[in-house]
């Protein structure tokens, strides 16, 4: 039975640089529903980037891609940058970290605005125009029809990224990758941007990839979440469920690392202790990846990738031991292991 709310499946996805004989992204497969909010949570290198910018037709030009992307039912992995033209923008939209690397500097916002308005329908010049003025509305931008012949250049941070919200959104997309989004901005900015970018997308009703390395954004802002470990999906769940009841020791492990009460914007990934392995290591790794820095890890571990396995329900764990674990496996970090 095909599931009429699935809007993107992948599947076994590999991301390989032949040249440097890495494979940065080692059989990710998840699901986003129309209108949910799926975060891709990990720490820095775990391949969170790269998984996005593949269902996006973004991936460096050097990466060899395998596996599958179905978007709205149709396969779009290694498709022709026309198919992707075709999607961009109007189907699927992208918030990257950077506003500066999607916006043009040669040319207004609010032009930018406008022309993507006019690639997708035969809006008129002038109406292409207030459109954009709207849109810049529509995301606090005061004084938005002298804003919008602005420059990039001559906007603020927090300005840029707002207009680069207006952008990914302006042709209300069925899908917004997310990489990142607040990254640049100062910490009182970001939650501001993370909630226009929530109050935006419930309008229009898009589903989002969230890429963040942030538990505190995912807390708030994603329906499921998929914990990414060294190129492996290691745990994936209903966001309320995994963060309460963790399976996986290294979910753990983040958990367990979050100071209480931090404020939102604070609460970065801080090493559980010892660090991911480097990509040129996992062509050789055996077993589980996080076996190295897991209090739990014995020579099943060592030898044996887990692979994930349903732990509840639409929960997913990959570790041989998660029936074994305490029912607050952050314990495991806390109780003065030494990892
Ligand atoms: N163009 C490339 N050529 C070779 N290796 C690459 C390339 N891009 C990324 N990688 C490797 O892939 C790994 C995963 O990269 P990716 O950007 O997906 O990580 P990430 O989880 O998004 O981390 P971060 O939070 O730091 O952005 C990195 O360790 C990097 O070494």
């Amino acid at each position: 039975m095909t599931d009429r709310q699935l809007l993107l499946s992948v599947r076994d996805l590999h991301v390989t640089f032949p040249e440097e004989r890495l494979t940065p992204v080692r059989g990710v497969s998840f699901d986003v529903r129309k209108g949910e909010v799926l975060a891709l949570v990990g720490e820095t290198g775990a391949g969170k980037s790269l998984t996005a910018r593949a269902v996006l037709g973004m991936a460096p030009p050097t990466a060899r891609l395998s596996g599958s992307v179905e978007f709205r039912g149709r396969e779009i992995l290694g498709a022709s940058r026309a198919v992707y033209a075709g999607l961009w923008g109007r189907r699927l939209a992208f918030v990257p970290q950077d506003a500066l690397s999607v916006l043009s500097p040669v040319h207004t916002v609010g032009d930018q605005l406008a022309a993507a308005v006019r690639s997708v329908s035969g809006t008129g010049r002038r109406a292409a125009r207030d459109a954009a003025v709207a849109a810049l509305e529509q995301v606090g931008i005061a004084d938005a029809a002298r804003r919008a012949r602005a420059y990039p250049h001559e906007f603020s941070g927090g300005m840029r990224q707002r207009a680069v919200l207006a952008m990914a959104m302006i042709n209300e997309p069925d899908l917004v990758v997310a990489d990142e989004p607040t990254t640049a901005l100062d910490p009182a900015r970001q939650e501001q941007v993370l909630e226009l970018l929530a109050e935006l997308r419930e309008s229009s009703g898009a589903a989002m990839l969230l890429v963040t390395h942030d538990l505190g954004v995912v807390a708030h802002h994603a329906d499921r979440v998929l914990v990414l470990y060294a190129g492996r999906a290691v745990e994936a769940g209903p966001v309320a469920d995994v963060l309460a009841r963790p399976r996986a020791p290294y979910t753990a492990g983040l958990l367990a690392s979050l100071p209480p009460d931090t404020p939102a914007v604070d609460r970065r990934l801080p090493a559980i202790g010892g660090a991911p392995p480097a990509p040129y290591e996992l062509a050789d790794l055996k077993g589980c990846a996080f076996a190295p820095r897991c209090p739990r890890a014995d020579d099943h571990c060592r030898t044996e990738a887990p692979r994930p396995e349903p732990a509840a329900d639409g929960h997913l764990v990959a570790c041989h031991h998660w029936r074994e674990l305490p029912a607050a496996p952050q314990q495991l970090f806390t109780e003065g292991t030494t990892l």
